[in-house]
C-alpha cells in the first residue's frame, strides 16, 4: 500500500509531519450505507485475535479514580498523591475527577464533535487532506498496518503549542463553533496537564522542571466507532496498542462503552464516567520513569447498536529532545535506552516492529 506523507507544516512543531496516514474506506459511511454487512463485505475488518485474553467485566469498577481537587487541598494531598502513584504504577490508567475544566467547555466540545460526525461524508472529507495542523479525516495515524483494519474513523488535529495551530486551512463553515470549541478545550487540557505533571513529578520525587518539555505538543484525535450490527464481536474499533505519548487524556463524548485495558493478561472494560477524563501513562513517561510507571496496552471494542465517540489528547515532548530514564527513580539499574524523541516516534509509527511494541525496542537487554 502506498503511504501518503502530508505536507510539512510551517508551524513550530515537526510533529505534524510525523503522523503519516493511509487512505482507507470511511467506516461510518460503510456502516450506514445499508450495504449488507456480511462476512464477505466485512472481511477486511474481521479479526482472529479478539478472544486472546479473558474479558473481566466484573473488574471494570476497579479502575482507579484520582481527584485533582484533593491533590490541591493540603488536607488531602498526601492521601490523594498515594492514589495517583498507585494508579500510575499498578494500572497505568486512572479516571481524573474534579479536573476543573468548566462544564460549558466540555459540553461545547462534545456537541461539536457529535455534529461534526453527523455531517455528510463530502463535507467531512473537506478535512481529509489539508496542509497545516489538520492531520486528516477518516484515516489512521499509521502505527501498524493492522490499524488500518480498525472499525473506526478519526479526525486528527495538532492543537498545541498555540503557534503550531496553523488554522489558515481550517474549513470555517462546519460546524461553525467547532474551531473555537476545540481551541478552548485544548487550552484547558494544557492547564490540567500542567497540574498532572506537577503531581506526577512529586510522586516520583523529581523536579517537575525535568518534565517541562515533555508535554509541550498536543494532538487531538476525534474517534468515531460505528456500531456493527452483523458482527460486533468480530471487529475492533482500535487495535491493541500503547500510546506513543507522554500521557493521554481521553474524553468519552457520549459515554458508550468500548475501551478495554490489558491487566494481568486479561482485558478490563472501562466503565465511562461522564464527569471524568481518563488519563493514561504513555510510552515516553514509562521510559522516563525507568519503567516504574506503565504504558498499558488498550483496545476498543464495538457495539451492536450504539456508536461510540471519543476524543484523545496526546501530550508529546518536543521532537528535537531526547528521552531517558531519570536516575534515582528506581534502583541504580537503567532499563531503557536514551533515545531521541523523534527516533522513538519514527520507531513507533513504523510498520517494522515485527510484532513487538516500540517500547520493547527502547528497553536495554
Ligand atoms: O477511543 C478510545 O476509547 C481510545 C482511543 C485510543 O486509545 C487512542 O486514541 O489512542
Ligand atoms: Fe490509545
Amino acid at each position: 500500500m502506498e503511504m501518503e506523507v502530508p505536507t510539512p507544516s510551517s508551524g513550530e512543531s515537526g510533529w505534524s509531519r510525523m503522523a503519516s496516514s493511509l487512505p482507507v474506506r470511511n467506516v461510518q459511511d460503510l456502516a450506514a450505507s445499508g450495504e449488507e454487512l456480511t462476512a464477505e463485505t466485512l472481511a477486511r475488518y474481521i479479526r482472529m485475535d479478539i478472544q486472546n485474553g479473558d474479558v473481566l467485566v466484573e473488574r471494570s469498577g476497579e479502575v482507579p479514580v484520582v481527584d485533582l481537587g484533593r491533590l490541591f487541598d493540603p488536607q488531602f494531598a498526601e492521601q490523594e498523591a498515594a492514589h495517583l502513584r498507585f494508579a500510575c504504577e499498578d494500572w497505568g490508567f486512572f479516571q481524573l475527577v474534579n479536573h476543573g475544566i468548566p462544564e460549558e467547555i466540555i459540553t461545547n466540545v462534545r456537541n461539536d464533535i457529535r455534529k461534526f460526525f453527523q455531517l455528510p461524508l463530502e463535507v467531512k472529507n473537506a478535512y481529509a487532506q489539508l496542509p497545516g495542523n489538520i492531520q486528516g479525516y477518516g484515516q489512521s495515524f499509521v502505527m501498524s498496518e493492522s490499524q488500518t483494519l480498525d472499525w473506526s474513523d478519526m479526525l486528527g488535529i495538532l492543537t498545541q503549542p498555540p503557534q503550531a495551530r496553523d488554522m489558515r486551512y481550517w474549513p470555517s463553515h462546519q460546524p461553525h463553533t467547532f474551531r473555537k470549541s476545540i481551541e478552548d478545550y485544548s487550552s484547558e487540557l494544557m492547564k490540567v496537564s500542567h497540574s498532572i505533571v506537577t503531581f506526577i513529578a512529586k510522586t516520583l520525587n523529581i523536579d517537575p522542571k525535568l518534565m517541562e518539555d515533555k508535554y509541550v505538543s498536543q494532538f487531538l484525535r476525534m474517534n468515531y466507532y460505528p456500531p456493527c450490527k452483523a458482527m460486533a464481536d468480530k471487529v475492533l474499533g482500535f487495535s491493541p496498542h500503547s500510546d506513543g505519548s507522554f500521557f493521554t487524556l481521553l474524553l468519552e463524548v457520549n459515554s458508550v462503552q468500548g475501551l478495554q485495558i490489558k491487566r494481568h493478561n486479561a482485558w478490563i472494560p472501562v466503565k465511562p464516567n461522564p464527569k471524568a477524563l481518563l488519563v493514561n501513562v504513555g510510552d515516553y513517561l514509562e521510559i522516563m520513569s525507568n519503567g516504574k510507571y506503565k504504558s498499558i496496552e488498550h483496545r476498543v471494542t464495538i457495539n451492536t447498536n450504539q456508536e461510540r465517540m471519543t476524543v484523545s489528547a496526546f501530550h508529546v515532548p518536543s521532537l528535537g529532545g531526547v528521552i531517558s530514564p531519570v536516575t534515582g527513580i528506581t534502583e541504580e539499574k537503567m532499563f531503557y535506552k536514551t533515545m531521541g524523541v523523534e527516533e522513538y516516534a519514527k520507531l513507533y509509527m513504523s510498520n517494522k516492529l515485527d510484532g513487538k511494541r516500540a517500547l520493547d525496542h527502547a528497553k536495554l537487554l
